[in-house]
């Protein structure tokens, strides 16, 4: 059974309101959708969503690589074009990369009639992710946000900081946290918006208060650096766009508690396992974060999350953030994400975009 047809159709779905952390704002997201079609009729499919402000390659280089894999898999069998990516030089483009593995994996999964993270050898295989609410940017509204997130059954409330002055938000992080019922917590994104001496202050006026974690404190992360701030934090420390400043050892030897994956720019889901594997044996835990990318994409990202077991709540829920879809995301309810019953990732294209 080999390949017949390659394509990739490019998307823009607008966000229904905008994006906004400290790394700027986004209105809309990009990308290719990726179809694969054997000569028996399998089909598969992949998001491939570069953002470089996660770590990505820029689009026109996603685009490029997209054509060379068309041109390079013609006629080949699927797992032999899987093979052919295990390639160094892949890992250049990895949200081209992540899109072309997810059509394989795909298509060999229901080849097989096997959903996706359970052709995983080792996998948890997880029927069901506990996921985070992804509130957005701290504000005005955000208590509002936070106790309908409640009431939907979110325990892990996810908000973006470090767009104000500390002298703003700290009081208002403070607030939230007091109506939180126990049991639950907020997960803060500061998207490397500190120096080390604003970080060591939000840390200091966090202490005691129901925090998950925080991601990304530092503007420019190093391994000591982070070392001394998680050394004043009861919660841990997450690494995500800043994984590749920091030396790989920092990922090993205990000085980074928390990882967040992301698809797009971990070249996606079979180097992702791998590496999620490694710092996990290394006592750190992961979380797996959608790119805000399509429906596809995030079903990814959810069989990502199913196949590392564990309950700790990945940031998922994230479909509601766009206006409008490729397919069907997978629906969210009390906090959790039920895995697609069917082989393979379980995305269906919409016939147009919905
Ligand atoms: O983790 C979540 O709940 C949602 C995903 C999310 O927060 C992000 C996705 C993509 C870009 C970023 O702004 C942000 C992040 O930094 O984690
Ligand atoms: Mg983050």
């Amino acid at each position: 059974m080999t390949l017949r047809t390659f394509t990739f159709e490019p998307y823009r779905l607008p966000f229904r309101q905008q994006w906004r952390s400290a790394a700027g704002g986004l209105d809309q997201r990009e990308g290719w959708l990726v179809r694969l079609e054997d000569d028996y009729g399998g089909v598969g499919y992949g998001d491939c969503a570069p953002l470089p402000g996660i770590g990505t390659e820029p689009p026109a280089a996603a685009a490029a690589a997209l054509v060379q894999w068309q041109q390079r898999f013609r006629g080949l069998e699927a797992a032999t074009a899987l093979e052919a990516l295990n390639d160094a030089a892949s890992f250049d483009t990895p949200a081209a990369r992540a899109g072309v593995e997810s059509a394989l994996l795909d298509l060999l999964a229901r080849r097989n009639g096997r959903s996706l993270n359970a052709s995983i050898r080792g996998c948890d295989c997880r029927q069901r992710v506990r996921v985070n609410a992804s509130l957005g940017s701290l504000g005005p509204h955000t208590a509002d946000a936070l106790e309908s997130a409640l009431e939907a059954g979110f325990q892990v409330l996810k908000l973006k900081i470090g767009l104000a002055p500390a002298s703003q938000e700290i009081p208002l992080v403070q607030a939230l946290c007091r109506r939180l019922p126990a049991g639950s917590t907020l997960r803060l994104d500061a998207n490397q918006a500190w120096q080390e001496g604003d970080a060591r202050s939000w840390l200091d006026a966090l202490a005691g208060l129901p925090i998950d974690a925080l991601e990304e404190p530092l503007a420019q992360p190093s391994a000591p650096a982070w070392a001394a701030l998680q050394a004043r934090a009861a919660f841990p420390l997450a690494l995500d766009e800043s994984l590749a400043d920091l030396p790989q050892a920092a990922l090993f030897d205990g000085t980074v508690r928390r990882l967040i994956l992301k698809l797009p720019r971990l070249g996606g889901f079979l180097p992702a396992v791998a590496l999620a594997q490694r710092f996990a044996a290394a006592g750190g835990d992961c979380i797996v974060t959608s790119s805000l990318e399509s429906a596809c994409g995030l079903l990814a990202a959810a069989h990502l999350a199913a196949a590392l077991g564990g309950d700790l709540a990945h940031g998922l829920a994230t479909a509601e953030w766009l206006a409008t879809d490729l397919g069907a995301p997978p629906p969210v309810a009390a906090g959790y994400l039920p895995l697609p019953a069917g082989p393979g990732l379980g995305f269906q294209p919409f016939a147009t975009p919905a």
